[in-house]
């Protein structure tokens, strides 16, 4: 018996689109607690517009009134559209609310999965906001479903809810807890009951979320940007592992793991956070300008001009330009209407796409040997198509160098990172690349570049401060599903090699 319903991917293999494996971007989730009456929602919604450049797939908002009654909406397409210009106030009234713009990781792109997600447990209600991804989803999805679990999604997301509300424990801190330790993976979480809102991060720190002020209120957000664009003061990151509570008592924190040390997913510093925001204590932008001037000092090359792939490579080839003292020039042009990743169904779309996203500025490009600098070059599909347009406005010579590593393996933490097949670097040696982008050379900044640009000194291979696992293979946790699928191979600390590299 067959009947149709808008997505029925639960049981099939592609949990998302066969052809939709493009870099996505990460999901933003912010939240504020004890707000001026019903404007929760309005400075939510300000929060995140920050956090656009974190997903542009969809948002919602969760706002709680009175400790009694929950409103909820979730939209398809960006925060302005189904916020901007709104009064709030009435749509989604109350002191608390939670919000969230998404990127899948996991199910696929439609009303159902976007979040928060709300659930009526017994005590009342809950709404969750997660980025992030869960390594054990599946395997959790198929105990809950053979249980008697009815999932009206196909997010990952969802399983978090489910387990809160079958926990045994009788508070709903204890409750979320308890789900926790069930989870895997990388999760920064908001979510919002009655009385309270809590605020939580993955064992080893790999998603970002810090915690700042406004006023009275307190606020909850993937990035700092949020914060300042809400009015909030920062007042410390949420550490690794850490649970936090806010309500009428003021703030409790709880630290439900084993400690370990921190594993912050090094790719925040390389694409995703904005450039304003304060990472782990270093701002963005000054992590991205270093890469740039190691970048120069690692591959020095003669050149008239550095120009930057915007917007991520833009920090970089300045650090470059002054280090290598080459100016610095807006060769490449970016459209300001169209998305941070101009998401196509095939890659024929996905190359027009680029196309329109970026236009080269013949003023300063023509008889001018180029060093063009991208953040990073993870198909190649944006390299090529500027390499080509560079020279077409009559550069002689292009010379690319991406501010990280060559990207090689997968990411199962919240990033849609392509698997190896896909990705450039992993099927190619470093000629067969330079040749494919028709560059006359191509370099990429060393892990311990990258590492010391962060301010962490070089990478300590013992124990690495980052997680990295896309650069180097070495994953921190284990990867129940991925495992599973790979037979039962462990790939926790181990150089993985799903598809061989050529050297
Ligand atoms: O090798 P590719 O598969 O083409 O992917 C790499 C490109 O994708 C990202 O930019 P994106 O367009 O997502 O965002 P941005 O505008 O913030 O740079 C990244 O900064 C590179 O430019
Ligand atoms: N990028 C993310 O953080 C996505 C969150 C969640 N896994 C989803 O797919 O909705
Ligand atoms: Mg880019």
């Amino acid at each position: 018996m067959s009947h149709h319903i808008a997505d029925p991917v639960v049981h099939r293999e592609h949990w998302r689109e066969p052809d939709d494996d493009q870099l996505r971007l990460e999901c933003g989730v912010c939240g504020v607690w004890g707000a001026p009456e019903n404007e929760a929602s309005s400075i939510v919604a300000l929060g995140l517009h920050a956090l656009q450049h974190r997903g542009q797939e969809a948002c919602g908002i969760a706002s709680v009134h009175n400790s009694e009654s929950f409103f909820t909406e979730r939209h398809m397409g960006l925060v302005g559209e189904a916020f901007g210009n709104a009064d709030l106030t009435n749509r989604l009234p109350g002191c608390a609310a939670v919000g969230h713009t998404r990127y899948s990781t996991a199910g696929g792109s439609f009303l159902r999965n976007v979040q928060p997600m709300f659930a009526d447990l017994d005590q009342g209600g809950i709404a969750i906001a997660h980025n992030g991804n869960l390594t054990n989803f599946k395997h959790i999805h198929a105990q809950l479903v053979s249980e008697g679990a009815i999932f009206q999604s196909t997010s990952d997301s969802e399983a978090i809810l489910h387990l809160i509300a079958r926990s045994r424990k009788a508070k709903i801190v204890e409750r979320f807890i308890d789900a926790l330790g069930r989870i895997e993976g990388g999760f920064a979480l908001v979510a919002q009951t009655r009385f309270k809102m809590i605020g939580a991060r993955d064992p080893l720190g790999i998603r970002p979320l810090v915690l700042g002020k406004l006023g009275e209120a307190w606020v909850l957000a993937s990035e700092t940007c949020a914060l300042d664009t809400m009015g909030a003061t920062f007042i410390r990151d949420v550490e690794h592992g850490e649970v936090v509570v806010i309500d009428e008592e003021g703030l409790t924190s709880i630290k439900p793991f084993a400690a370990q040390a921190a594993r912050p997913c090094l790719f925040e510093y390389v694409y995703f956070a904005r450039p304003d925001s304060i990472v782990n204590g270093r701002s963005v932008y000054e992590v991205r300008k270093e890469m740039g001037r190691r970048l120069a000092q690692e591959f020095q090359i003669e050149a008239d001009i550095v120009v930057p792939v915007p917007d991520s490579g833009v920090p970089a080839a300045l650090g470059y330009a002054q280090a290598a003292g080459i100016p610095f020039e807006m060769g490449i042009i970016r459209s300001h209407y169209l998305g941070r990743t101009f998401i196509q169904p095939s890659q024929a779309s996905r190359q027009k796409g680029v196309r329109m996203k970026h236009s080269p500025n013949k003023a300063v490009l023509e008889g001018k040997r180029v060093v063009l600098i991208d953040d990073s070059i993870v198909r190649g599909t944006t390299s090529l198509k500027l390499v080509r347009a560079v020279r077409a406005a009559g550069a002689t010579e292009v010379h690319l160098r991406s501010a990280s590593p060559q990207i090689l393996y997968p990411d199962f933490y919240g990033i849609d990172m392509p698997e190896r097949s896909q990705l450039m670097a992993a099927t190619h040696s470093m000629e067969e690349m330079r040749a494919i982008l028709e560059v006359d050379s191509l370099g990429f900044l060393s892990i311990d570049g990258l590492y010391e640009a962060t301010g962490a000194g070089p990478r300590d291979n013992t124990a690495p401060q980052f997680t990295d696992h896309y650069f180097t293979g070495e994953y921190p946790t284990r990867l129940l599903d991925r495992e599973a699928e790979e037979g039962g191979r462990e790939m926790r600390g181990k150089k993985v090699s799903i598809l061989t590299v050529n050297a």
